[in-house]
């Protein structure tokens, strides 16, 4: 996951392959509740781990119910329905899906508990089910404003002869809340009665779904009317498999929809969920059809291509894909004309108020927006020059964050900002990285920073802040040489010049992994043995070989990857990205960095003597600087910082802010 300020995405040429999604939010979430009201075990296989299902497990838990996770596999040992008679205060964060459920389940059981949330959630309504609930004999207060959580939850006095009556026409949740909780009290017949026309159904058929899945058959007449049966009873279907997020899918359908294919394939698989899920949003594939795509499918997979180009633009009635709509705004981008999509005064009430949200940032991007209280109207820029590189701000609204990275499919070539990524992980932490595993860019536009300089100047601290900061790959070049004098050493081979092809073919032979912040050399974790003032001797020694330095180019360049590289040495700048959009040379004054390392040594317990040190350090110098393959000099275009008088934070400012200096966007 990307927990950085802001993720800049390089413009794409195109896309294949397959990808692996998460689990579906609505079903795992349910599934949670209801495997927790239930009598006994339930194994769920394949389920989403994500802000909300984290949010529902840990009320679970306070709540008493028996949960082991391990991996994407979770064992859930049900409350039987009943629940502990100690209070509890629960924080349900931003989850809707956690929220109102457990709101019904709680109410229609009673207690003592209190459910409050993140100030969002403290403005998303909930009156319409405290209402209905309140019907029931239900006793909820609010704790802050009427209507809205946080919530006092106490215990009912319930009246189950009339009919419930709950709107519709705000969110289906609070008749999907219903329609779980009130198994747990059907003593006799209880009949919901819809008022207004009920939005989002595809939904309240994952929940009656479901609810036959855990042995509840709810009768339905029409939309309007459902009747939970008395006498019947939760039961645990004990092993449950959760299918890919629907929803999630719609980006990647919609990426197959969009570009080119890429590495001689076409087209981009999804494995997970396929035309027979049980989830509404899969309806997206029709959607995306009607636009252009092409779309194969089986059980449990899709399989999407780039059919019509442009796309086309489609009127259209998304009541039925709420959420996986959102994506068809952003496809809208790329189509022949004027896209409508009607029927989502849902989106106003969901994380952030989507309509407006998508409104002003495709307008950021170039196009021609006009919204309603439930539509939205999309016309695409008119050419390529009246795209506009935008920072996208997401409201911490994941689906915002991840429909809006298609757009670096533009014809104009641009980047695309996407700020607070963290917030995909609401249901896909992951998404990025599964997109940029399908993804390939021009490697000249995949964005690269060099920080080159002499020994101890502090270029390894800096660089590996600085792609932290970004997001992006770090490669530090040193290690590469210090590995190879380190090998050949071990390997008995005399660091001269006249046995460069040897350690050539020793290099070929030594496989050599980084994971993090350890580099395995065959296996071996050499991370502190490269490290030693010798190493770095050796490395300068093998430095400078020329056919040392050209067999390892290429793995190098490698190292260019989505969504971009901060790469720290002696020649990044000059020989291995000549066309880096940024080059820092990075200095102090002799005396500085050999203090600096002198102080690095003593902290990590290694003698030194400081004369030494700085005697090596110039003699280091020397020998990288007079070298004659690659020798350590700025790029001409490189920017230089001498950090002899500065922190180390302030350096790294410094370089942001070049960076930023350099990026089209208007605001961060
Ligand atoms: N701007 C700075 N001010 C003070 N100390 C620094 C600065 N940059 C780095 N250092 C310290 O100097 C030491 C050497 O830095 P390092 O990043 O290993 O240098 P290089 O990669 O250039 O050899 C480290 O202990 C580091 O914390
Ligand atoms: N791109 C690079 C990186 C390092 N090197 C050499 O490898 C040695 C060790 O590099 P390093 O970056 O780990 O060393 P320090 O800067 O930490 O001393 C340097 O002294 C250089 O001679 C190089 O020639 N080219």
């Amino acid at each position: 996951m990307f927990s950085t300020e802001f993720l800049d995405l390089p413009p794409l040429l195109g896309a294949s392959g397959s990808v692996t999604l998460p689990g579906s939010k609505s079903i795992s979430n349910r599934v949670l509740l209801l495997a927790a009201l239930c009598e006994g075990t339930t194994t769920i296989h394949d389920l989403l781990d994500s802000d909300d299902t984290r949010v529902m497990l840990a009320a679970l838990r306070t709540l008493g119910c028996g949960v082991q996770e391990n991996g994407s596999t979770v064992e859930i040992t049900g409350l039987g329905g009943r629940l502990g008679t100690a209070p509890a205060k629960l924080f349900m964060g931003n989850a809707g899906t956690a929220m109102r459920p457990l709101t019904a389940a709680l109410a229609v059981l009673g207690g003592d508990f209190e459910l409050s949330g993140v100030p969002r959630m403290h403005e998303r309504p909930i009156g319409d089910l405290v209402d209905a609930l309140r019907q029931l004999g239900c006793h909820i207060d609010y704790l802050g404003q009427d209507g809205f959580p946080p919530l006092r939850i106490g215990k009912p006095n319930l009246k189950l002869d009339a009919p419930i009556q709950v709107r519709g026409d705000v969110s289906s949740q609070f008749l999907t809340a219903l329609l779980m909780a009130l198994p747990l009290v059907a003593t006799k017949d209880i009949v919901i009665e819809v008022v207004g026309e009920l939005i989002s159904r595809p939904y309240i058929e994952i929940t009656l779904n479901l609810l036959a899945r855990f042995g509840v058959q709810v009768r339905r007449d029409g939309w309007q009317r459902f009747t939970i049966p008395a006498g019947c009873k939760l039961q645990s279907p004990k092993v449950l498999h959760v299918e890919a997020d629907a929803s999630s899918a719609s980006y990647f359908i919609a990426l197959g929809a969009i570009s080119m294919g890429v590495r001689g394939q076409n087209g981009i698989k999804i494995q997970g969920v396929g035309a027979d899920s049980i989830q509404g949003d899969i309806r997206f594939i029709d959607a995306a059809k009607q636009m252009g795509a092409r779309i194969e499918s089986g059980p449990n997979w899709l399989e999407v291509r780039r059919a019509a180009w442009p796309l086309k633009a489609i009127d259209l009635d998304c009541n039925h894909i709420p959420d996986a709509a959102m994506t068809l705004a952003v496809m809208a981008l790329y189509a022949d004309g004027t896209t409508t999509l009607r029927n989502i005064a849902s989106w106003r009430v969901k994380e952030t108020d989507r309509i407006a949200a998508m409104a002003t940032e495709l307008r950021k991007l170039g196009a021609t927006v006009v919204e309603g209280a439930d539509f939205i109207r999309v016309t695409p820029p008119t050419s390529a020059q009246d795209w506009r590189a935008a920072s996208i701000h997401t409201y911490d609204d994941h689906r915002i964050a991840m429909c809006f990275s298609l757009a670096v499919f533009n014809p104009a070539g641009l980047p695309v900002r996407i700020e607070d990524p963290k917030c995909v992980a609401k249901t896909f932490p992951d998404y990025f990285e599964t997109l940029f595993s399908v993804a390939q860019a021009s490697a000249t536009h995949i964005p690269v920073v060099c920080v080159d300089g002499p020994t101890a100047s502090g270029k390894g601290t800096l660089a590996a802040v600085v792609a932290e900061k970004l997001g992006y790959h770090f490669l530090d070049s040193g290690s590469l040489y210090r590995i190879t004098g380190l090998a050949a050493t071990r390997a008995g081979i005399a660091l001269e010049v006249a046995n460069q092809e040897a350690i050539v073919a020793l290099l070929r032979s030594l496989p050599i992994r980084f994971e993090g912040s350890h580099i395995l050399l065959d296996g071996e974790d050499v991370s502190d043995a490269i490290r030693t003032e010798e190493a770095g001797m050796n490395a300068s020694r093998v430095s400078a070989f020329p056919l040392v330095r050209g067999a390892l180019v290429d793995f190098q360049r490698n190292f260019r990857q989505l969504p971009g590289l901060v790469a720290d040495g002696r020649d990044m700048g000059t020989i291995i990205f000549p066309n880096a959009p940024l080059k820092v040379f990075l200095t102090a004054s002799a005396t500085c960095r050999a203090e600096r390392r002198y102080k690095q040594l003593i902290s990590k317990g290694i003698p030194a003597i400081l004369a030494d040190l700085r005697a090596d350090l110039e003699a280091r110098d020397a020998r990288d600087s007079s070298r004659p393959v690659a020798p350590l000099k700025p790029a001409e275009d490189a920017q230089l910082l001498d950090n002899s008088d500065l922190t180390v934070d302030s350096s790294v400012e410094i370089v942001l802010d070049w960076w930023q200096s350099k990026q089209p966007f208007k605001s961060a």
